[in-house]
């Protein structure tokens, strides 16, 4: 597997096929026949998969079938090193986005993010000296099928963000962005990003047991 060329931010990759068409279908196929499992947020709605990740451990129950075989290719593909636990799945309706954040200590600091059905665009800020967000640093164009691996410098250091917009604006600081889209605007459809982690610490599921 080869990350793209361009320019990075440390800890930062991007592949821009990670997932076939197929498993694109695959994957939508399922994640739409889980109507039950959808949590609507003011700005989003997402399927949380593998247990409820807290900061003193996580529950955890065993992740569905339908997202083992990515599991499986994450691990094998080395951006694991041993098979992670936790997929949050997020979907954005044009308009909706998620603030500044960093995904912060309740994982192992690697994040796989895989995007389908449409592009979006998502931001990176720098940190100020108070731990608050700073200015913005680089932007990625995260393509239907592509994998961007959050890990090191840009986990612990850098905020993520997607703008709460209905377009998406191409500039000098999107990294994988072609000479050609540089001052172009994309429009928002529909989203969804699976959101691939290992919580830091488990609490295996002893539900029914008495404390
Ligand atoms: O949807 C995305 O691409 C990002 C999601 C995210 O940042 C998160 O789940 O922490
Ligand atoms: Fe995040």
């Amino acid at each position: 597997m080869k990350p793209f060329q361009h320019e990075t931010l440390p800890g930062m990759q991007y592949y821009a096929h990670f997932v076939t068409a197929a498993q694109q279908q695959h994957l939508l196929h399922h994640i739409n026949s889980h109507p039950a499992a959808w949590k609507r947020l003011n700005n989003r709605t997402l399927q949380n998969w593998g247990g409820l990740p807290h900061i003193k451990g996580m529950l955890q129950t065993p992740l569905p079938p339908f997202l083992l075989p990515l599991v499986t290719q994450l691990t094998d593909a080395r951006v694991f090193a041993t098979p992670p636990n936790h997929v949050l799945i997020n979907r954005y309706l044009p308009g909706q986005g998620i603030h500044p954040h960093v995904d912060g200590p309740a994982y192992k600091p690697v994040a796989a993010i895989i995007s389908l059905q449409a592009p979006i665009l998502m931001h990176f800020y720098h940190t100020t000296q108070h731990g608050a967000v700073g200015q913005r640093a680089a932007s990625m164009l995260l393509h239907p099928r592509s994998l961007l691996v959050l890990s090191q410098h840009v986990y612990h250091h850098m905020f993520h963000a997607i703008a709460e917009t209905t377009v998406d604006h191409i500039d000098q600081l999107v990294l994988n962005a072609t000479p050609d889209q540089i001052a172009t605007t994309i429009p928002r459809q529909e989203r969804t990003s699976l959101t691939v982690r290992t919580s830091c610490r488990t609490i295996p599921n002893m539900l029914g047991r008495k404390r």
